[in-house]
């Protein structure tokens, strides 16, 4: 391995509270809203066909007209209580919110720029109303903070002369002073969701980067930054020149999830999703498929059985309302969470080996291990094989625990717990309550 003076400091997952209760969570949410929602991913009729909150990239987007929009941003109708009593009733433990994407507008009133909501009709503090109003339903926050900034005059996407380091210098300043301001004004985030530092500039900057983020866990200790934030000297990102992840989760789960364990690398880790196929901002129109209910909650159990935690997005409209589309989906997933949540919150990677039917989850710290099914064989048998040393002391339905499901022992450990082979239209969970011990052979339970 190499020395390296802006790698990882810490080898392996963080220990204390915080990230305990971060890796716990489950489910949380995402909220892209910001002045592209003005305009859907849609100008004068046509469509943008790449992700909404990027339309001011747009070739038939003049600067001048996105630049001016936020003259009409003005949600008279938001209501941030209302936004965290959905999110309360779809059963989320944290949200993620945008206080400044790539576009650079500020939702909240930054001292360092005059384009921010203040500058707006609308005036009011969105990011207070956000973190406060969610704070009182329980839910933690996290600030999402885009470091390219394509309002700035001083962001660059490399250094190749003077100008351009005297010009990032400034910018740097900018943004340590818009972090310092977030973390002072909001003091009930828990964590900033670091985007937009994938150009050379921030690569070029890993000795900033770790100092940066060591003076913002001094301002603010316990805070959860994730591994999309810091470079090592070398440029390397997310994980340093030896291999080890640099942040306190793995950062690189968009729009995909890992398919087996090993591809986590014993890391903590979220996934961050969109309902649609691409497109995290508000679309007027969505393109291609868009997710069902059970879909998601397929994700989001597929999350939790490896360790990790699920993040979906919405994307409100520009006047604070949520499309149809969204709102169902947070009440079925809600209603869903209702009485599977246990299977959820809390919960980590059993090591037993992946079965057809869905997807296993433990209980952290106890003897429970919950099967998420979502696919019973036309058999109606599913199979279970525990890891080496556990047994199954008790099998039963999360919804009717006082009748114990039968475990029909087959060889090499494994199990059939035999259900009904039709009439699901959800995902339903079996409780496995296991202890320590291994199979008997039948010649061993002859002499007993
Ligand atoms: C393909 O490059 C990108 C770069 C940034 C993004 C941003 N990350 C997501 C969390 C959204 O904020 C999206 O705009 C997506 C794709």
């Amino acid at each position: 391995t190499k020395v390296l003076q802006h790698g990882a400091h810490r080898v392996g997952k963080r220990t204390d509270a915080e990230m305990a209760t971060w890796r716990g969570y489950g489910l949380g949410q995402f909220i892209h809203w910001g002045v592209y929602s003005l305009f859907g991913g849609e100008l004068n009729g046509n469509y943008y066909n790449g992700a909404a909150e990027w339309i001011r990239s747009w070739k038939d987007m003049p600067h001048g007209v996105y630049d001016s929009a936020y003259k009409q941003f003005n949600p008279a109708s938001f209501n941030a209580t209302q936004w965290a009593k959905m999110a309360k009733q779809m059963g989320v433990r944290y949200v993620t919110f945008t206080t400044k994407h790539h576009d650079g507008f500020c939702l909240w009133p930054s001292k360092y720029t005059d384009y921010t909501i203040a500058n707006s009709p609308y005036k009011k503090d969105i990011v207070k109303q956000v973190v406060d109003a969610y704070s009182k339903e329980g839910i933690d926050v996290y600030l999402y903070f885009s470091v390219m900034d394509w309002h700035n005059p001083d962001w660059r996407y490399d250094l190749k002369t003077k100008e351009d380091s005297a010009a990032f210098e400034r910018f740097k300043l900018f943004t340590k002073n818009q972090l310092t301001e977030l973390l002072q004004q909001y003091p009930q985030t828990k964590g900033l969701w670091f985007d937009g530092t994938w150009d050379n500039s921030w690569k070029k900057s890993g000795a900033f980067t770790d100092t940066l983020e060591q003076y913002l866990k001094t301002l603010h200790p316990g805070l959860i930054i994730g591994s999309r934030f810091r470079a090592d000297e070398f440029g390397n990102r997310h994980v340093d020149a030896n291999g080890v992840l640099m942040g306190d989760y793995e950062q690189g789960w968009e729009r995909k999830i890992p398919k087996t364990y090993a591809d986590v690398h014993g890391n903590d880790w979220d996934c961050v999703m969109t309902i649609p196929e691409n497109g995290w901002g508000y679309q007027k129109k969505w393109l291609g498929h868009w997710k069902s209910t059970n879909e998601i909650l397929e994700m989001t159990a597929q999350c939790v059985s490896l360790g990790g935690n699920f993040v979906l997005n919405f994307g409100p409209r520009a006047d604070g309302t949520f499309r149809p589309e969204e709102v169902t989906i947070a009440k079925e997933a809600g209603d869903w969470m209702k009485i599977n949540s246990a299977a959820i919150y809390n919960c980590e990677y059993t090591g037993w080996e992946k079965q057809d039917w869905g997807y296993y989850t433990k209980k952290t710290g106890e003897n429970k291990v919950y099967m998420i099914v979502f696919n019973v064989p036309v058999s109606g048998s599913l199979k279970i094989k525990p890891a080496k040393n556990t047994l199954v002391d008790k099998a039963y339905l999360l919804t009717a625990p006082g009748k114990n499901l039968s475990l029909e022992k087959l060889d090499y450990g494994a199990s059939f717990i035999h259900v009904s082979s039709t009439g699901y239209k959800q995902p339903f969970v079996i409780v496995l309550e296991t202890k320590e011990g291994s199979e008997k052979s039948d010649e061993q339970k002859a002499k007993t």
